[in-house]
């Protein structure tokens, strides 16, 4: 229970018994008089509150009825003159009536329930014993922080006792604060969690309920939960619903939640009894939209192009599904773009989530355009897409297009919030162009106008650094792998085939282009789970065709290697966090006949930690702490769909063989579990190891218990088969030593080497160094860093219209670029020098590390066959 206004003062005592005596009367007196005079007061303000016609000026706080408290708290917040939605709603809200609020994105929705909120109780004198007063009822754990501080920010002249109920602490902790709340900000899940089991929870009384964001609950498959929840509350409650676009399901929900409601904002603010769903959502108009038209195996490319021309911006990009945010995050990192990278997506811990979010809140932004500001990137899924408020983001990226035109009107909507300027661009592939432009304009999205991507950037090809990248860090690798299938499959569920066709993708070019080694074998269908239902049938054979056949059109190393046992599931989108119990009845929704990404995140498992942050907005002494061990929790990869299943996965490996996506993710028990795992495992695989001298990587089986199959390197190194399986095969191909050797230098030049460069082992010569060394045998690690861009070369950027519609701009792309060699000549690069040399030097330590490591290793595997 958090009181909104701080601890009543105490008077103090009075040391005078005499002058006591003769001021108690008084006092007593005064004190009546002051609750008369301000019963007479708030019943004022309550008459005037109902009977107000909103003055058409209009403009200020100040001019509304509203109590004392609440105008203190929105002076003190520095709150002063009203957005049009709230000029519109607040009036309206305060006579009680029921509003069905649509208005775009940043335009100030919260304060517009809240004040009501806040007033409509303070006319009733609310106190604790009178119980729930209000309800605010939010889609998501981050978008429910953020109005909780924003109650917070507003209410600390109220004497309201004020709660978040988020999940992710135990039921029983939530239910003793519970019945003690006046005012409660909760997301849907673990709310009627609470109504169905937390005794002494009494929404009986319940005099406002809030929804925001009413069609992303919807969205996100809540609609069942709300009916229950809406079943728990009196009829005679007042009821505030808004959203930033209006689709049919929501004027569905209006239709059950709301009696005779005003509806405001867009597409006008008449009085209506019967919501009309508005057709025509509106952007910002600060807005400038532009879309590209680039081929899949760019995108990444064309993103770090765009990254390194705008450092100094605050940006939000966008993709479909967490893999691929993990996967960009964890390889762009690796070439240090010079900007600070973030990534937030579903599948991170709730204490990791909230930390991020604070972290890109309070970050850069602003003067990106002046290239003043401090820039800063996040990488994330559309868990960031709505509600979430950003303050100063220049750009907003959608590198993968949005599900539909709802999507895209809540992800630009980050930017150009409340005035501000911002600027969006949203990469859309030829085959998505028509499908795309059709729905956004159906839905009444307008301004958007195509972009020309400039010469320059389109030279940017990352292929090679990321296939360097993929090979010296085979985690990388596996999120490569992983963001591969997320992507496909994300294409895969989209309900709108008339923009998403899986067909029409080049798979073996965008593999290729993520530097992978070649295509993952994927298949669509089989081994779906239980409760799953969507089957193989669902799936269009030509597509499942199309990726099969590209997939054996690759190499076929993939399908040797043993030793991954990747897991199916490629959770796609943002996943958000409420699942409600399984006890409660409501709440589980029998199978649509689509599952879609929101069905899926529904049923997650994981239900996270409390942040710290919601344990600072919490304050009840308690220590929050990860939560790792709470019961009926688990790890964030517990939730796995196969679906789509790499065919390798019937590797019959143990769970610790899996590749992890983050180990960071895991707790530190199972990270250590693994550690130790791995490292026995290593040492009693040494033990076996023939003699280092051997010439050529050799497969061996391991005669031990483990039964895992390795390969082993030129200097006796184990490895697993996915590392270098491909080896002999490669060796082959390329005619022996001199051939591997000629493509080792020509990789490291900056040569384009092919999707198979990661196999350019050098040839052994008898040095048994670590084929990440350089000057053993001319091998030279490549450098991953592409040159900055100086400021000119910005100004070339813009110049190039790359994200400017080419109506508005008549400047030249010509002239070209000159594409500046990587790898060795980067040395001369300012900046890049510096790297290189850190570069050489992490690859000497590691090598040391390496070796100091199998020693180690060794050691220890001589023990432990000497205890055997
Ligand atoms: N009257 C006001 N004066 C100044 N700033 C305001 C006012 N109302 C809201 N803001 C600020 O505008 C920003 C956007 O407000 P808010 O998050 O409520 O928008 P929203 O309409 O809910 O957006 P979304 O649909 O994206 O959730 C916030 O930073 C908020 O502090």
């Amino acid at each position: 229970m958090i009181p909104l206004a701080g601890p009543s003062r105490q008077h103090a005592p009075n040391k005078n018994k005499n002058k006591q005596k003769q001021k108690q009367k008084p006092v007593v007196r005064t004190s009546k008089l002051k609750k008369v005079a301000e019963k007479q007061k708030i019943e004022a303000l309550e008459r005037d509150a109902m009977s107000y016609e909103p003055p058409v000026d209009l403009e200020k706080f100040a001019d509304l009825p509203l109590s004392e408290p609440t105008k203190r708290g929105l002076k003190k917040a520095a709150f002063v003159t009203l957005t049009p939605i709230q000029k519109a709603s607040i009036p309206i809200s305060l006579q009680c009536k029921d509003v069905l609020g649509a208005a775009r994105t940043g335009s100030g929705k919260t304060l517009a329930f809240l004040v009501p909120v806040l007033d409509i109780l303070y006319r009733r004198r609310w106190s604790a014993a009178d119980g729930l007063g209000a309800l605010i009822v939010s889609p998501t754990r981050e978008l429910a922080v953020q109005i909780f501080d924003v109650l917070r920010s507003i209410g600390g002249f109220h004497s309201f006792s004020a709660g978040l109920v988020i999940g992710g602490k135990s039921v029983k902790d939530e239910s003793d604060r519970l019945s003690r709340m006046n005012i409660l900000v909760a997301t849907p899940g673990r709310l009627l969690q609470h109504m169905d089991q937390t005794v002494g929870f009494d929404a009986g009384n319940l005099q406002i309920l809030v929804l925001d964001e009413a069609d992303r609950i919807l969205d996100m498959g809540f609609q069942r939960t709300l009916t229950a929840l809406l079943g728990h509350l009196p009829a005679s409650r007042q009821t505030l619903l808004f959203s930033a676009t209006q689709t049919d399901k929501v004027s569905d929900l209006a239709r059950l939640s709301l009696k005779a409601p005003v509806t405001v904002g867009d597409p006008s603010s008449s009085s209506q009894s019967e919501p009309t769903p508005s057709t025509t959502p509106s952007l910002p108009p600060t807005l400038t939209h532009t879309y590209i038209l680039t081929p899949l195996p760019s995108k990444l490319s064309l993103l770090w192009s765009f990254l390194k021309t705008h450092l100094h911006a605050k940006t939000i990009v966008f993709f479909s599904s967490c893999k691929q945010v993990a996967f960009a995050h964890a390889a762009f990192c690796r070439m240090h773009p010079g900007v600070p990278l973030l990534a937030l997506h579903g599948r991170m811990k709730m204490g990791v989530r909230m930390e991020v979010f604070g972290r890109f809140v309070g970050m850069g932004g602003g003067k990106g355009e002046e290239g003043q500001g401090h820039g800063v990137v996040l990488f994330a899924t559309d868990i960031a897409a709505r509600g979430l408020d950003f303050p100063s983001v220049d750009w907003v990226i959608q590198l993968d297009a949005p599900e539909d035109a709802e999507t895209y009107i809540h992800r630009v909507g980050r930017t150009a919030r409340l005035g501000a300027p911002g600027r969006a661009l949203l990469f859309l592939l030829p085959s998505e162009e028509e499908g795309m432009l059709r729905a956004l304009e159906e839905r009444g999205v307008s301004g958007l106008v195509k972009g020309k991507v400039g010469k320059k950037s389109l030279e940017v090809d990352l292929r090679v650094q990321l296939q360097g990248i993929m090979w010296k860090d085979v985690e990388i690798k596996y999120l490569g792998q992983k963001a591969f299938i997320s992507y496909l499959r994300s294409v895969h569920l989209q309900k709108d085939k008339s923009i998403f066709s899986l067909d029409k993708l080049p798979v073996k070019e965008y593999a290729e282009s993520l530097g992978l080694p070649g295509v993952p074998k994927i298949k669509f269908g089989k081994g779906k789970k239980e409760g799953g239902n969507r089957g193989a049938g669902d799936v269009p054979k030509k597509e499942v065709k199309k990726v099969e056949s590209a997939a054996s059109a690759s190499e076929s190393e993939e399908e040797s290697e043993g030793g991954n046992g990747e897991e199916s599931s490629e959770e796609s989108g943002e996943e958000e966090d409420e699942k409600p119990n399984a006890n409660a009845t409501h709440t589980r929704a029998a199978p649509e006949k689509v599952r879609t990404k929101y069905d899926r995140m529904f049923e997650r498992k994981n239900q996270s930690v409390l942040s710290a942050h919601y344990a600072r907005l919490v304050a009840h002494g308690e220590d929050e702490g990860e939560g790792e061990g709470e019961a009926g929790e688990k790890a964030p990869d517990d939730d796995d769909d196969d679906f789509i299943v790499l065919k390798r996965a019937d590797h019959d490996l143990s769970d610790e063989d899996k590749p992890l996506d983050d180990p960071s993710s895991l707790s530190k028990r199972k990270q250590k579990m693994l550690r130790s795992k791995a490292a026995l495992s290593k040492a009693l695989l040494s033990s076996t190891l023939p003699s280092t001298s051997s010439t050529n990587p050799s497969t061996l089986t391991a005669p031990h218990a483990l039964n895992t199959k390795l390969i082993f390197d030129a200097s006796g190194t184990p490895h697993q088969l996915y590392e270098l399986a491909s080896a002999d095969q490669f060796y082959e191909q390329q005619g022996g030593v001199d051939g591997v050797r000629t493509f080792g230098e020509e990789w490291a030049n900056g040569i384009p080497a092919g999707p198979s460069a990661r196999a350019a082992l050098p040839s052994d010569s008898g040095s048994g160094s670590d084929y990440d060394s350089e000057g053993a045998d001319g091998y030279v690690s490549p450098d991953f860093d592409l040159p900055p861009l100086d400021s000119d070369e910005e100004a070339e950027f813009d110049k190039m219209d790359m994200y400017v519609p080419p109506s508005s701009s008549t400047k030249s792309t010509k002239g070209g670029s000159k594409k500046r060699p990587r790898g060795v000549d980067e040395d001369e690069d300012e900046g890049g020098g510096g790297k290189k040399i850190g570069n050489t030097n992490a690859n000497k330590k590691r090598k040391q590390e390496k070796e100091t490591e199998l020693e180690d290793e060794e050691a220890l595997a001589l023990k432990l066959l000497g205890r055997a």
